[in-house]
């Protein structure tokens, strides 16, 4: 795990070997203390260089070891002896020094980084902290505001702004190790203590305080609830204010404190789950690594509405060239100078120039006849895309793969009407599109495995974290949400205010309330769908009361308050009152709570007051519970999925790991309890009644999510 070579005579060069980022396993961990020990012990060497195999110095500690109490040899010490030898130890830094590693590299002498090397300390978005002395050194070598902003945010700088920070001392665009040979002859007959990081003054501002309260202030404000962010701080307040002995002891407690907590755990699951999402399988037993994607250069992209911009804007971005295709020409002259505009600042905020020579804009469906893939991105009517497919049928050529961008519309019924059935699927963007990182791939049931690893693979290059899924109305991510809202509404004529509501959820950890949202996202796009699927409007059944439909509870609220013209945001209302059309600024409304106490009079609801548990309970555990059941439909195939979806899409705390990982860690017998609770209350429904894989799992003992997908028999997988 570390492989120990004497170069040029007098020097020892120690290797990592455990790809693919060298983590600091404990097997690693003991190799390279051995092989410290041995070149430190040897009269022949002179200097050390430590990198890592595979151009890649270190990706940090082992994070599937923090499953478990932690074993094996302590870095802490690793380092200290490191930092406390007689000869000088040079990192050569390639590829990555991340947590773990560039800790390591903080306890070498000298630092030699490639000019394409990132680094940081983002043990943070862990749930960690940097606790092999990275607080306590890290503001010695750069300052406190510098390494307060690294550790508390866990951003990864690069080799240039790491040099302008002080954090290495030479970057080249050689290769790194053989810089730090070379660089290692020299060093031999140089001092070492002003090297020693742990020895250096640190350089404290006048107004330490201040800044500290400041920094304790945006965090909380950025990550509310959220420990480990709270917990860096004070180490390095330790590491301004205590001896470098002492500050070690206080990064270590707090480090404690930080192990094994829930929110810890959250966090690491979702590290891994992104990676799992990503590997996707098909039931046909195709999957991300045995099916080749195709190479995409041209793209056509219908529709410049939202959607259809941040599609283009994403796909020109990454060199891929784009037909933007509109159907009247102050449309199609709109759309242009968005998509320009937005091009234009993306490359400025980038430091790049705006490909804008990928860019057409047309108002002719033909002229898309030779591109490789069309993303459709028109208005969400069946009858408006079918037709649209027809067309693209006739006009492109016979290998140009077809995907819609529907939020929930059935793929398949769109496939069956082109003559390439096979070649079509879903590509559902999150708006603004050019943003938001969530692409769920709508696999139809005539998906072709080319076609699906084609889309998930533009979108990885998009920057995307793409989810494979299977085509059902609402796909994963709306289906579920539909369940969400429907509690929020319910629980609003049952007496709480949406300002409850939203504050419940916000203190749970979302940036946003479920009505925030809504009146962000605009209350039309629910009521277009709502009226079209035959909820509201003319074609309500009659006998239906306004309160039910299809013998299920239904509420009419967001319905009425369209009815009246309060779309959200751009009409400067919705479930709250803004300054303006268009204002961001939420406040309670009394003429909503007027509207709330005169619908509970007309319809005889006695109002009561709601605990924050029972928002919380009712909005959250439905959610997993529809989740449940889109994997007992085999609608995704792993709950990582569902929570990757819910992370990147719709906004859920990253801490709480997603609906899924949280229904794991409140228990799954108690969130089968409160379901069975709730749904004896209102047993109009349907989504409160516990579904069965949930009542199965509880049955088998509530196993560990990592294991539910054995425990998930679907009748048949919609993948
Ligand atoms: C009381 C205890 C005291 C202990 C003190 C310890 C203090 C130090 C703590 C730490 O160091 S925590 C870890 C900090 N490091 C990170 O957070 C880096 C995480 N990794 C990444 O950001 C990326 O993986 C990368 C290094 C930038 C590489 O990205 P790339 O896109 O090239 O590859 P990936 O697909 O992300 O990863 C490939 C493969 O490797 C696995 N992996 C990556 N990093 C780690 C790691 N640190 N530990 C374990 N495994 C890691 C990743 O899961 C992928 O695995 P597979 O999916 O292929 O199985």
């Amino acid at each position: 795990m570390a492989r120990y070579e004497l170069v040029k005579g007098s020097l020892a060069l120690i290797t990592l070997t455990n790809p693919p980022v060298n983590a600091l396993s404990s097997a690693v961990r003991y190799g390279i203390t051995e092989k410290i020990k041995r070149a430190l012990g040897d009269p022949k060497v002179k200097a050390v260089v430590i990198c890592g195999e595979n151009e890649r110095f270190c990706g940090g500690a082992d994070i599937r070891e923090f499953a478990a109490p932690m074993r094996g040899h302590s870095l802490v010490m690793l380092f200290d002896d490191i930092e406390a030898g007689e000869k000088p130890v040079i990192a050569a830094i390639e590829g990555v020094a991340l947590g773990g590693g560039f800790e390591l590299a903080l306890a070498c002498h000298y630092r030699i980084a490639h000019s394409k090397a990132r680094l940081g300390l983002p043990e943070v978005t862990l749930g960690l902290l940097p606790a092999a002395g990275g607080t306590q050194r890290l503001p010695r070598l750069i300052g406190i505001p510098a390494a307060l902003e690294l550790i508390t945010t866990g951003h990864h700088v690069s080799a240039q702004e790491a040099l302008k920070l002080g954090m290495v001392d030479q970057i080249t665009d050689e290769n790194a190790c053989k810089m730090a040979v070379e660089f290692a002859l020299r060093a031999v007959a140089k001092p070492l203590s002003s090297r020693r990081i742990s020895t250096l003054t640190m350089p404290c501002p006048p107004n330490l305080d201040a800044l500290f309260e400041a920094v304790t202030m945006q965090v909380q404000k950025k990550a509310r609830g959220v420990m480990a962010p709270l917990a860096c701080i004070q180490a390095v307040r330790a590491a301004a204010t205590l001896p470098y002995s002492k500050g070690m002891k206080r990064e270590s407690e707090l480090m404690a404190s930080l192990f094994s907590s829930s929110q810890a755990r959250a966090l690491q699951y979702c590290f891994f789950a992104q990676r799992t999402a990503g590997k996707w399988t098909l039931p046909s037993g195709a999957q991300w690594s045995n099916i080749k994607p195709r190479d995409i250069r041209r793209a056509a992209v219908i529709g410049l509405g939202t959607m259809g911009r941040g599609i283009a804007v994403s796909l020109a971005r990454v060199g891929i060239s784009v037909i933007a295709v509109e159907t009247e020409k102050k449309l199609l002259e709109t759309g242009r100078q968005m998509v320009i505009g937005m091009l234009e600042r993306d490359a400025k905020r980038r430091g790049v120039t705006a490909s804008l020579y990928l860019l057409q804009f047309t108002l002719s469906l033909q002229d898309v006849k030779d591109v490789d893939i069309v993303i459709e991105a028109v208005f969400e009517d069946m009858s408006l895309k079918k037709r649209l497919f027809r067309d693209l049928s006739k006009v492109c050529r016979p290998s140009t793969l077809l995907y819609t961008n529907t939020s929930g519309l059935d793929v398949d019924a769109l496939a069956g009407v082109t003559d390439r059935p096979h070649m079509v699927a879903g590509m559902h963007f999150f708006s603004p599109a050019h943003v938001m990182k969530l692409l769920e791939v709508i696999c139809g049931p005539r998906s072709s495995s080319e076609t699906i690893a084609t889309a998930m693979s533009l979108g990885k290059r998009m920057g995307k974290v793409c989810v494979a899924v299977g085509n059902c109305p609402g796909f994963v991510g709306n289906r579920m949400v539909k369940t969400y809202t429907d509690q929020a509404n319910f629980l609003l004529e049952e007496g709480a205010t949406p300002e409850q509501v939203d504050g419940a959820l916000e203190e749970f950890g979302f940036a946003m309330g479920v009505f925030r949202m809504s009146d962000l996202a605009g209350l039309d796009v629910g009521w277009r769908i709502r009226k079209e699927s035959g909820l509201t409007g003319p074609d309500v059944d009659p006998k239906d009361p306004p309160h039910r439909r299809q013998g299920h509870r239904y509420s009419p609220i967001p319905d009425m308050l369209c009815e009246q013209g309060r779309m959200g945001q751009k009409t400067g209302c919705g479930w709250y009152v803004y300054e303006k059309p268009g204002g961001t600024e939420a406040k309670p409304d009394p003429l909503i709570q007027k509207l709330l106490e005169g619908y509970r009079v007309r319809y005889s609801i006695q109002p009561r007051k709601i605990s924050s548990q029972e928002l919380i309970e009712r909005c959250l555990y439905v959610l997993a519970n529809e989740g449940f059941r889109v994997l007992e439909d085999g609608i995704a195939v792993q709950p990582e999925d569902i929570d990757v979806i819910y992370l990147f899409g719709y906004g859920f705390p990253r801490h709480r790991g997603g609906p899924m990982f949280y229904a794991n860690m409140v228990g799954l017998g108690r969130v089968l309890d409160r379901l069975e609770h709730y749904h004896h209350a209102h047993p109009d429904v349907p989504h409160l009644k516990p579904s069965q894989l949930l009542k199965k799992l509880v049955a088998c003992g509530s196993p560990p999510i990592q294991k539910w997908k054995e425990h998930i028999k679907t009748m048949h997988s919609h993948l």
